[in-house]
C-alpha cells in the first residue's frame, strides 16, 4: 500500500492544489464549501487535495463531469462513503460494482412514476399536519421553520419507505426521530475531522460510541417493521411502501435477504429526508428574500388549484433554480478502480474523483450572475447550456434513484405552503455566507455561553439580544447569517439555518 501511495504522490505532483495542511487549516476558519470555492479560483477547475492517505481530484468542468458520470465502469463510491457503512451497509448509496448493479436493477421499479402516485396521498396528508403546526406559530414573531420541515420530510419518507406512520411531526421527542438526527449530525462531523475519520480511533471516542448506539436503535426499528410486515402483524398499516415491494420481490424469488432489505430501507431513510427538507428550507428562504418571485409562484399555485391543473412550470423553475444555487449535495465522488481517462488526465487506480456540483452550478459560462436567484433561467430554451452544468441529482447510471420522488414531494410541500402562507425574511438579518461561518468559529464558546439551553431563535427579542451582544463584543458593524442547512453547530443551540417569518394569508 505504501508503494501505491508513493506512486499516487508522484502522479499527483503535476496536478495543482493546496497542501493538506493549508486546506484543513484554512477551512477551519471558513465553511468547507467556501474553502473549495477559493481553491477552485486559485487552481482552476481541476485540482487535487490529499486527505491523509486518500487522494481526491476535484472536477468542475461539465465536459469532464459528463465523461465521469456517464461511465459504466466507474461505479464505485469513494473512500469517504465508507464512514457510513456501519449504518448503511451495502445499500445503494455506498455499494459499488456488480453488487450495486444487481440491487439497483431490483429497486428501480419501486420508483416508477405509476407507483410514486401512491405516495402522493401521504405527502398531502403530512403537508396538512405541517401547515397546522406552522399556523399555530404565526403570531408575528419570527421563528426557525427548519425543524418543522425536517419532521415533515421524515414522516413522508418513513411512511413511504415502511408503510407506517411515524408521526414525527406529532411526537418530535420520539427516540427514532431524535436518533436519526443525532446519527446524521455525527456522520457529518466525522467526515470533516481527521481524528474521527480513522475507523479504529473513532470507535473508542465518546462520539463513536454514541454513533454506534444510535445506529443500533435505527437498525432495530427497521428490523422490527420488516419482521412485523412479514408476519402480517401491522394493524395500522394501509399504504404500499418501498418495503412491501422489496418483500414481494423476495417472495417472488429475488435474492434480497432480510438484512439486505433492511439496509435498503435505511438508505432511503437517510437519503430521502435531509435532502428534501434542506431543499424545501432553501427554497422558502430564497422566496422570502425575493417577494416578486414568491408572488408569481403563489399566483401560479392558486391558478393551478382553481383550474384543477397539476402542471406548475414556474414553481418547477423556482425549485430547479433553488437546487442550482444551494446544491443540496454539493459534491459527490467515485473511486477509480482501473485507469480512467478524463479530459487530458489519465487517472490511476486508487484515486477518488470528486464532482464539484456546487462550482459547476456557478459556472459563469452557463449562468450569468451565478449568485443571483433567477428562476427564469429554467424557463428559457438555452441552447448554450451544457447538460452536465446542472447536476443536483447527479447523472448517469448512479444518479439519484429518488429524483422523481423528491421533485413530487418538493412540489407538493411548496405549493401547499405557498397557498397558505407568505414567507417574509426575519427583520434585521442580512444574508451573507462567508462571514458568518468565520464568525461562528470565533464566537463558538460565546454562543454556547449565551444560548445555554435556550433555542436561539425561539423569540425575536432573545435572538436580537444575542445579536446585539455579539456585535458589541466583536465590534461588528453588521450581523450576517448563512444560508439554511449550512450551519448546524452540534452541541450548542445555534440554529441559524433558516430564520423565516411566515404570515398566515
Ligand atoms: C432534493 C432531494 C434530493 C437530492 C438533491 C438528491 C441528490 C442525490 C445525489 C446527488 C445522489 C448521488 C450521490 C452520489 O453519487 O454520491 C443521490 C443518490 C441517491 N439518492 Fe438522492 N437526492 C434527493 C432525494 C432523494 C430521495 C427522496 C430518495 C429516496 C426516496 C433518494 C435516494 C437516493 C439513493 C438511494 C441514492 C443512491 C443511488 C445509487 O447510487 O444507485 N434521494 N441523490
Amino acid at each position: 500500500q505504501i508503494i501505491a501511495i508513493i506512486r499516487l504522490k508522484q502522479w499527483s505532483s503535476s496536478i495543482p492544489g493546496p497542501s493538506m495542511w493549508e486546506f484543513v487549516w484554512k477551512s477551519r476558519k471558513m465553511s468547507v464549501l467556501d474553502k473549495l470555492k477559493e481553491v477552485h479560483k486559485q487552481y482552476g477547475s481541476t485540482f487535487r487535495i490529499w486527505l491523509g492517505k486518500d487522494l481526491f481530484v476535484f472536477l468542475a468542468e461539465p465536459e469532464d463531469i459528463k465523461t465521469l458520470l456517464s461511465s459504466n465502469h466507474l461505479l464505485h463510491k469513494s473512500s469517504n462513503y465508507k464512514l457510513l457503512d456501519s449504518w448503511l451497509g451495502k445499500g445503494l448509496i455506498i455499494n459499488g460494482g456488480e453488487s450495486w448493479r444487481k440491487r439497483r436493477k431490483l429497486l428501480t421499479p419501486a420508483f416508477h412514476f405509476s407507483i410514486l402516485s401512491e405516495f402522493k396521498e401521504s405527502m398531502e396528508e403530512n403537508c396538512r399536519i405541517l401547515i397546522q403546526h406552522l399556523k399555530a406559530k404565526t403570531n408575528g414573531e419570527p421563528f426557525d421553520i427548519c425543524p418543522y420541515i425536517t419532521l415533515f420530510a421524515l414522516d413522508v419518507i418513513y411512511e413511504t419507505a415502511m408503510g407506517l406512520k411515524k408521526h414525527a411531526q406529532l411526537q418530535s421527542d420520539s427516540l427514532y426521530v431524535k436518533t436519526i438526527h443525532e446519527v446524521c449530525h455525527i456522520a457529518h462531523r466525522r467526515s470533516f475531522s481527521a481524528l474521527y475519520r480513522s475507523r479504529t480511533l473513532f470507535k473508542f471516542t465518546k462520539l463513536g460510541r454514541k454513533y454506534q448506539a444510535g445506529v443500533q436503535i435505527l437498525h432495530e426499528e427497521t428490523e422490527r417493521v420488516d419482521k412485523e410486515d412479514l408476519s402480517g402483524d401491522i394493524k395500522e398499516k394501509r399504504r404500499l411502501a418501498f418495503l412491501d415491494m422489496l418483500l414481494i420481490s423476495q417472495m417472488e424469488g429475488m435474492s434480497l435477504t432480510d438484512d439486505e432489505i433492511r439496509e435498503e430501507v435505511d438508505n432511503f431513510m437517510f437519503a430521502g429526508h435531509d435532502t428534501v427538507s434542506s431543499a424545501i428550507a432553501f427554497t422558502l428562504h430564497l422566496l422570502s428574500q425575493h417577494p416578486n418571485i414568491q408572488k408569481q409562484a403563489y399566483e401560479e399555485v392558486l391558478a393551478a388549484m382553481r383550474d384543477g391543473k397539476e402542471s406548475m412550470p414556474y414553481l418547477e423553475a423556482v425549485i430547479k433554480e433553488s437546487l442550482r444555487i444551494s446544491a443540496i449535495v454539493p459534491f459527490f465522488s467515485r473511486q477509480v478502480t482501473e485507469d480512467f481517462k478524463v479530459g487530458s488526465l489519465t487517472v490511476p487506480k486508487g484515486v477518488n474523483i470528486v464532482v464539484l456540483a456546487y462550482m459547476v452550478h456557478r459556472d459563469e459560462r452557463y449562468y450569468s450572475q451565478p449568485e443571483k436567484f433567477d428562476p427564469t433561467r429554467f424557463l428559457q430554451d438555452n441552447n448554450d447550456s451544457h447538460p452536465y452544468s446542472f447536476v443536483p441529482f447527479s447523472a448517469g447510471p448512479r444518479n439519484c434513484i429518488g429524483q422523481r420522488f423528491a421533485m413530487l414531494e418538493l412540489k407538493c410541500a411548496l405549493s401547499n405552503l405557498l397557498r397558505t402562507f407568505e414567507f417574509l425574511p426575519a427583520e434585521g438579518l442580512i444574508m451573507k455566507e462567508k462571514t458568518f461561518e468565520q464568525y461562528l468559529q470565533t464566537s463558538y464558546s460565546f454562543y454556547q455561553h449565551l444560548c445555554n439551553g435556550a433555542n436561539l431563535w425561539s423569540s425575536k427579542s432573545f435572538g436580537m439580544h444575542i445579536i446585539e451582544c455579539l456585535m458589541k463584543t466583536y465590534n461588528l458593524s453588521e450581523f450576517v447569517y448563512n444560508v439554511p442547512g449550512r450551519i448546524k453547530r452540534e452541541g450548542s443551540k445555534i440554529k441559524c439555518s433558516d430564520v423565516i417569518f411566515p404570515v398566515y394569508r
